[in-house]
């Protein structure tokens, strides 16, 4: 996409903000030139890494969910129907208003979320208890008018990878054992991608409009702020009450069902990025590389043909046994070729000269820049065996950000300083008067209780607004 190949650094990635909005070009992730405010472009590279990872996340949902599509037209009518669904999304709602030339008679929402699409459709779906559980997903785009700061990735006016569960299920127990099967799947899909997470439960001033209770999944991004990266929302029956899904059950009476729904968003994208990168660009995990293996010829005077050759062959064999290689033939300097493939996140590079042909080896360096050899003839184990180092190193070094980036406090002072760099614990009495007081002394808020995390024991302990008797409690910036 580019015309020139850049050789300027990117900005350290301690000036985290400056460093991510430029490498999501240099890396071709998003083009923001779009002029739409809060709406981009996916780069083919960018979309590549995208396609790799919900991938991951559909083979684990089809496990047993199935994948639908729902209308992204909401009829006026059918979105005005939940009382808090609106209160929570009246702000954030786009409305089509014309068709053509015609005033439409019936406006129409442009889905910010897909409750009140879907549910019209449930009530039609379920009638017996032999329908339930339903559990439909979708992977669409969504819409939300944002009036904080838009940006690529985390804050969206166009949410263009919206992943959007839907279940149905005969009783409130059933719905919330749902949402614990919902977040060990975030759980598994957030180790595949290398990001350590923390879940907790929202207080109740930040749960979902129209849910009984939500969970979240929070990362903590390299400038200690946190992102909300996916969360699982307990309906109850709310929903079911508006929109009339009910199951006749054994004794042939109607009963209402229970819900849930969750969802994940290009965000994951934007973590997976955040997390491992470092000055040279992306470091990705070889799951959601568009490109795990490299192979640079090191091409040096009259035994050119010779070597190309052979980088020829080891492309072949790596591809036979597939990896996603490129062969990199362009006639610029192996520094410059280096430097390109770094930024993209490449894993592995596999040099090949010719004291490397001589000696029936190649050169392999990791994108942390482990070097070694490995011998032409185990080259396929070699490689494989050094991707899944890069991926091992990747999964401890996050879950070392993480550590790093968690302070226990038991005093406002304290709680000042921990959450210039990442996410404080403390005990909360549960009062939203002493959340209140948080949020004014410190620019942070309330993330959540029942916190689940190896990193955070469960304690009892002195509220640190108020003094009394508190449960752990995550504190944070947040985007
Ligand atoms: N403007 C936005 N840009 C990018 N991602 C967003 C945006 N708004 C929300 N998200 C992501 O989308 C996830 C789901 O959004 S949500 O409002 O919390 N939940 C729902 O909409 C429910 N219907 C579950 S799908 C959030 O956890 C967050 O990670
Ligand atoms: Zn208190």
């Amino acid at each position: 996409m580019q015309t020139e190949e850049e050789t300027t650094a990117l900005p350290p990635k301690e000036e985290f903000s400056a460093w991510y909005n430029d490498l999501l070009w240099r890396a071709e992730i998003m083009d923001v030139r779009y002029p739409v405010k809060g709406v981009y472009v996916w780069f083919p590279f960018g979309f590549s890494i995208r396609k790799l990872t919900y991938a991951i996340l559909r083979q684990l949902l089809d496990k047993d969910h199935q994948e639908t599509l729902f209308p992204l037209l909401i009829p006026e009518q059918e979105f005005m129907k939940e009382a808090e669904h609106i209160k929570g999304f009246e702000e954030e709602v786009y409305w089509v208003t014309h068709g053509g030339l015609t005033e439409l008679d019936v406006k129409l929402a442009l889905r910010p979320t897909s409750e009140t699409a879907i549910y019209p459709m449930y009530a039609l779906w379920v009638r017996s208890h032999a329908d339930l559980p339903l559990k439909l997903y979708q992977i669409v785009n969504t819409f939300r008018y944002e009036t904080k700061h838009t940006r690529p990735l985390i804050r969206l006016r166009e949410i263009t990878s919206f992943k959007e569960a839907h279940t149905v299920h005969a009783t409130w127990d059933e719905a919330a054992a749902q949402v614990e099967d919902a977040l060990a799947l975030y759980t598994t899909f957030y180790q595949h991608l290398c990001v350590p997470i923390l879940i907790s439960r929202r207080p109740e001033w930040d749960k979902f409009p129209g849910a009984d209770y939500t969970m979240a999944v929070d990362t903590v991004m390299p400038d200690g702020k946190t992102l909300q990266i996916g969360t699982v929302h307990h309906l109850g029956d709310h929903f079911s009450r508006t929109f009339d899904i009910t199951y006749e059950n054994q004794n042939g009476e109607q009963q209402l069902a229970y819900q849930t729904c969750y969802g994940i968003s290009e965000r994951c994208i934007a973590a997976l990025i955040s997390m491992h990168g470092d000055d040279k660009g992306l470091i990705l995990p070889p799951e959601v590389a568009p490109v795990q293996v490299v192979v640079v010829p090191i091409i040096v005077g009259k035994r050119r043909d010779e070597v190309l050759a052979a980088a020829r062959t080891i492309r072949d064999q790596l591809e036979a046994a597939g990896l996603r290689v490129k062969l990199d033939e362009r006639e610029i300097r192996p520094g410059a070729k280096y430097y390109h493939w770094e930024m993209r996140g490449v894993p592995l590079r596999v040099e090949l000269g010719p004291r490397d042909l001589d000696n029936g080896v190649v050169t392999a360096v990791t994108r942390s820049k482990e070097k070694s050899t490995i011998p032409a003839a185990s080259l396929i184990e070699g490689v494989q065996a050094l991707l899944e180092q890069v991926r091992n190193t990747l999964a401890t070094t996050g879950g070392q950000h993480l550590a790093a980036h968690l302070k226990q406090v038991e005093t406002m002072d304290d709680l000042k300083v921990a959450i210039e760099e990442g996410v404080a614990i403390v005990h909360w009495c549960g009062d939203k008067a002493c959340a209140d007081r948080i949020e004014e002394e410190t620019e942070a808020s309330v993330l959540g209780t029942e916190v689940r995390s190896s990193l955070v024991s469960k304690t009892e302990g002195r509220c640190l607004v108020c003094g009394r008797a508190g449960t752990t409690t995550l504190i944070g910036r947040s985007y």
